[in-house]
């Protein structure tokens, strides 16, 4: 893959760029597995960056993430609006229509979204809104603005894509268990796993979905997540070690309501960029047997993202 740019843009300071040339992985996905959340930056030059962005990415085009998808052996990828480009959905929207119909979406939307726009989204293969609460990426928006944009993307047959901090969860539990749609919550909801796996804080994320049927998890990022590692880099074959036993309890009692996916291109990462081929490597370890990887990475996206073919 060719080296990443930004286009006339800054990159934040400190930013860590994709890695390029990731490995093969060693691990087989299962035919037609679909990678269920990543994201397009720009490239700024064509789609510029949001004014209220609160970071400035390397660009990351439709096209690397293509050639990354056919490299690591993905057939779909599920393209989610990333909060550089705030609520100016062109780059993922533009990504979606030259897939030839292997990328469907998730938007951000303002209430001010009209019905006419919602369609577009549709027919572009936008399936969702992303409602983002991590204070370092976005301002706050009012929560009858979004309980009001999610009975109107409801009527679509769209879900909620759900982005918070573990810590945060108590706060915003009402909110989120009066959604009126299906709830994905974005990265296991952040778990503090340096905190016991049995602790308060991460039973009350595994009561969150006991409780709510409607809820399902991205079981992802444990690059972001861990804190012992090891990296998934030169090699390494048991990464992230920590990420485990989270990822790993939540696909075993909820094997029908989880997905995965790589987070490429991986914004904010501070301390590494992992290999995605090495990755993949890491799904076995959470999802053990031929069944659950085939409902992680096969049947609940295709559930949820291209239900007229399942
Ligand atoms: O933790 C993050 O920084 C992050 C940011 C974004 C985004 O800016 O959209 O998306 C993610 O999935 C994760």
């Amino acid at each position: 893959m060719s080296k990443p740019v930004s286009g006339d843009f800054t990159k934040t300071a400190g930013w860590l760029d994709w890695y390029t040339g990731p490995s093969k992985p060693k691990f087989q996905l299962p035919a037609g597995a679909v990678d269920a959340h990543c994201h397009v930056f720009g490239p700024g030059a064509e789609f510029p960056y949001a004014p209220e962005r609160k970071y400035t990415p390397c660009d990351a085009s439709k096209h690397e993430l293509y050639a990354l998808r056919d490299h690591l052996g993905f057939a779909r990828n599920v393209v989610v609006q990333a909060t550089c480009h705030g609520a100016d959905n062109r780059a993922m929207v533009d990504a979606c229509l030259s897939s030839g119909g292997k990328a469907r979406g998730v938007a951000t939307v303002k209430r001010s979204v009209t019905d006419e726009e919602l369609q577009q989204l549709h027919a572009a293969g936008v399936r969702g809104v992303r409602f983002n609460f991590v204070k370092r990426l976005v301002d706050f928006t009012p929560k009858d603005e979004l309980m009001e944009i999610a009975a109107r993307i409801g009527k679509l047959g769209w879900h909620v894509v759900i982005y918070f901090e573990a810590v945060d969860l108590p706060e915003l539990w009402d909110f989120f268990t009066a959604l009126p749609t299906t709830v994905v919550v974005d990265h296991m909801g952040r778990p503090d796993v340096s905190k016991p796996i049995d602790g308060p804080e991460f039973e009350l994320f595994l009561k969150f979905m006991r409780e709510h049927p409607n809820v399902w998890s991205k079981v992802s990022c444990p690059e972001r997540l861990s804190v012992t590692g090891p990296k998934a880099l030169n090699g390494e074959q048991a990464a992230y070690q920590d990420v485990v036993p989270f990822a790993r309890k939540v696909v075993e009692e909820f094997p029908d309501r989880v997905l995965w996916g790589t987070d490429w291109p991986h914004p904010n990462l501070k301390d590494h960029m992992p290999d995605d081929g090495l990755l993949v490597d890491f799904i076995p370890q959470i999802a053990p047997t031929a069944e659950l990887q085939q409902k992680l990475l096969v049947t609940n996206p295709m559930k949820l993202y291209w239900p007229e073919e399942v």
